[in-house]
């Protein structure tokens, strides 16, 4: 049985729908990023998973747990580890305290190893913590009763460039542990680095759902051209050219059609250079990401694909 087991989960807020018949599944040891722009619905999922919201529609099971069955979730729940987005700590007691009550509750197997990675400064006051100190202390309770599962909201929010790399490593090192991830994030180039598979939230609707290499490739590919002669006008003609800029000596474009019939054209033309790469996750993403009917419309196609 999967980890998580979401099947047409909806929250409907009244106003507004939350999620909107949503299913997946994370499997066991997987690292699973939760991606979508602002008000996807990736907060009202995990608060849904953690049994802290009740769905509207739809089923979810954790661990094997039922999150609408409080009896049958309460097991469930000591071995998830869970990171909210706001971490809401009494601000008038230490960090060290905020870990003790957490150690009595579920336990401490790994508390000092964590606080050697993350290292906030837990005998003072909550109140006198950064950002980032606060996000650090939220880590190592999320994982210090050593859970099968932790699920984490932004995990990375307000951590400096060097911290967000030693959580990414740490992260890493989970998967060789066999624990299970599920969390969301806006940062792609961590999402790129950890995770095995994304689903990709909009509107409340899930509108992909793919292993990272997948996505990438599904990206295609960045091509970059110094030529002496017009290449732009004969580009059009080509199948799987998209996002075409000029600049000074060339040009340079999305593709995601055959080599040979680019490499065909471009040998009709004087080329001075070429650089093919991998293009930059954020273009990946952006058309699942933007709202405007033909970015829709393009990604159906290359769904269908
Ligand atoms: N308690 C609530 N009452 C009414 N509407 C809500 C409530 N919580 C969330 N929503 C709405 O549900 C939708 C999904 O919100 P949600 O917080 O799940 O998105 P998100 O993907 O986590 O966004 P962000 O990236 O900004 O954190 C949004 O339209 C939001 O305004």
């Amino acid at each position: 049985m999967a980890t998580i087991e979401v099947t047409d989960l909806t929250k409907d807020y009244g106003s507004v729908l939350g999620v909107d018949s949503v299913s997946f599944s994370v499997e066991q040891g997987e690292i699973f990023g939760f991606l979508g722009p602002n008000g996807a619905g990736k907060t009202t999922t995990i608060r849904t998973l953690l049994g802290l919201l009740a769905p509207t529609d739809g089923t979810a099971t954790v661990l094997g747990a039922d999150v609408r069955d409080d009896g049958e979730f309460i097991d469930a729940k000591r071995r998830i580890g869970y990171l909210p987005a706001q971490l809401g700590f009494n601000e008038e007691v230490t960090g060290e305290q905020v870990l003790d009550y957490h150690a009595s509750v579920k336990g401490d197997r790994r508390r000092e190893e964590l606080l050697e990675i993350f290292t906030p400064p837990v005998e003072r006051p909550i109140r006198e913590y950064s950002t980032g100190n606060e996000r650090m202390l939220g880590i190592v309770q999320a994982f210090m009763h050593d859970p099968e599962l932790v699920i984490m909201d932004e995990p990375t929010a307000g951590l400096d460039p060097l911290k967000q790399e030693e959580f990414n490593e740490f992260i890493r090192g989970e998967r060789e542990r066999g624990t299970t991830i599920f969390f969301s994030s806006h940062v792609l180039s961590e999402v790129r680095r950890v995770c095995d598979r994304v689903g990709i939230l909009r509107d409340g609707e899930l509108v992909g759902l793919e292993d990272i290499e997948t996505l990438l490739d599904q990206g295609g590919k960045r091509v970059q051209v110094e030529t002496t002669d017009d290449l732009e006008s004969s580009l059009p003609a080509l199948d799987g050219v998209v996002d075409v800029n000029s600049f000074a000596d060339g040009v340079q474009f999305i593709y995601t059609g055959e080599y040979n019939t680019l490499l065909r054209e471009l040998a009709s033309h004087d080329i001075r250079e070429i650089e093919i790469s991998e293009p930059p996750l954020e273009d990946v993403f952006m058309h699942y990401y933007g709202d405007d009917e033909s970015t829709r419309a393009n990604q159906e196609v290359e769904s269908n694909v």
